[in-house]
């Protein structure tokens, strides 16, 4: 199924769901800046939990691409398709075993029928699909998101435009004029895969950026004054081309991936025997069998002082055009590497950048007094996560009465 749901992320693809991205951005940003007019606290930061706000906007984004259905999370806090969404990715201890049961064990999982998911959560997000694509069916309605995309695959329609598929995301070795099997099974489990991948991830992502942009005003104030360049360039509507030309940006967020890894790490399963040589004379050599499970230890390797020096500082500049060419490979691993990088990449950058582009042209990113300073991971999570929440202020830009 890589190779189906890979064309939804080549450039052109990126560039049509960035329209509907936007559309979420500026709507988040709208409700926030009507809250505080509303309210009378331009002065003041609205208080926040980001993990639990990014993860309404990433609960939109999903619907609006993957499931082909607008969702507005901030002014419906209780719409049945967030409250999925949070059953979907809360991990409890029980839901935890069988996750990795599911891995680990799959065959077995098979025969005594243990699924990850309960049959409402399943029936629910199923029941979207299949609505969303009858009616589209039937009013031939045309959208830029991913059910659209395996729609024209079932019916062997794809084609790789011109310059649009891209090294790892290419769908080139695939026989795109042939009619693919898929099913509306299918396609429901494809979405879900922008639940599972990237929406806890993505969230995660938002909630560190928006901690390190409150604990270094320097950072956000070099960021705001390229978001505001950027913006006059534009005329006033912000474009793909200018977004992702936007260098400070993308460093910025570089480094909250290189601090904050959310995936700790990425395995692999050796698919045939391999020995590793000692590094240093004491050491013996490590023989790997065919099926060892390996782990690569992500946060570790990216806050090794010998890659990264003074790994605990953030520091943006790491990554810039003078500086990025030093950092050694498979170092820098937050989307894993390789023939199974993440699919999604380029898609959680793109949502992360144009949130980021409006909320900090609106709103400054301050620390309130619940906030959790200095930064404490929860030890009780699974997840990567702060103690107490990442409680931070949204602080109105324009100057109220
Ligand atoms: C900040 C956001 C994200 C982070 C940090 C992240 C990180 C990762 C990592 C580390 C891997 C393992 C790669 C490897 O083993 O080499 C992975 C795999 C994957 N990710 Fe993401 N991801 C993010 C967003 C997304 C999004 C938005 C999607 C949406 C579809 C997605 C879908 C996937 C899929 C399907 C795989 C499995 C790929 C395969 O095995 O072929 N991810 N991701």
């Amino acid at each position: 199924m890589r190779s189906i749901l890979s064309p939804c992320f080549t450039s052109s693809k990126m560039k049509a769901m960035f329209k509907l991205m936007l559309d979420c951005a500026e709507r988040f940003t709208e409700y926030f800046l009507s809250l505080s007019v509303a309210e009378q606290t331009e002065n003041q930061a609205i208080p926040l939990e980001m993990k639990e706000t990014f993860t309404r906007y990433a609960t939109d984004v999903v619907a609006s691409t993957a499931f082909g259905v607008e969702v507005d999370s901030l002014n419906e806090p209780n719409n049945s398709f967030y409250l999925m969404g949070r059953r979907v990715t809360s991990f409890g201890f029980w839901k935890a075993m069988r996750f990795f049961m599911n891995i680990l064990l799959p065959k077995v999982c098979a025969i005594f029928r243990i699924r990850f998911l309960d049959d409402e959560t399943m029936s629910f997000f199923i029941g979207v699909v299949e609505e969303t694509i009858k009616v589209r069916e039937e009013k031939g309605i045309v959208r830029p998101d991913m059910i659209h995309l395996m729609m024209e695959a079932r019916k062997g329609k794809p084609k790789v435009e011109e310059g649009a598929a891209d090294d790892e995301t290419s769908i080139s070795h695939v026989d795109v004029k042939t009619p693919v099997n898929i099913t509306n099974m299918d396609i429901a489990a494809q979405a879900m895969i922008f639940f599972f991948g990237g929406f806890e991830t993505s969230s995660n992502l938002m909630s560190f950026l928006a901690y390190e942009l409150a604990a270094d005003s320097d950072v956000q104030s070099k960021l705001r004054t390229e978001i505001e360049d950027t913006w006059n360039e534009c005329n006033g509507k912000l474009t793909y081309e200018a977004l992702l030309k936007m260098k400070y940006l993308d460093m910025v967020i570089s480094e909250t991936l290189r601090k904050w890894p959310v995936n700790l790490a990425t395995d692999r399963l050796c698919t045939k025997p391999y020995t590793i040589e000692p590094a240093h004379p004491n050491e013996k050599p490590l023989h790997l069998k065919k099926g060892s499970y390996v782990s690569f230890p992500t946060y570790s390797i990216q806050h090794d002082p010998k890659y990264f020096p003074d790994p605990d500082k953030f520091d943006p500049e790491r990554f810039s055009s003078e500086n990025a060419h030093k950092i050694v490979p498979y170092t820098y691993l937050p989307f894993g590497g390789g023939p199974r990088v993440c699919i999604g990449n380029r898609f959680a950058l793109l949502e992360t950048k144009t949130l980021f582009f409006y909320l900090l042209k609106s709103f400054e990113i301050v620390f309130i007094e619940k906030s959790c300073v200095p930064l404490v991971i929860s030890k009780k999570d699974f997840n990567l996560v702060m103690q107490g929440g990442n409680w931070l202020g949204f602080k109105s830009l324009k100057k109220g009465a």
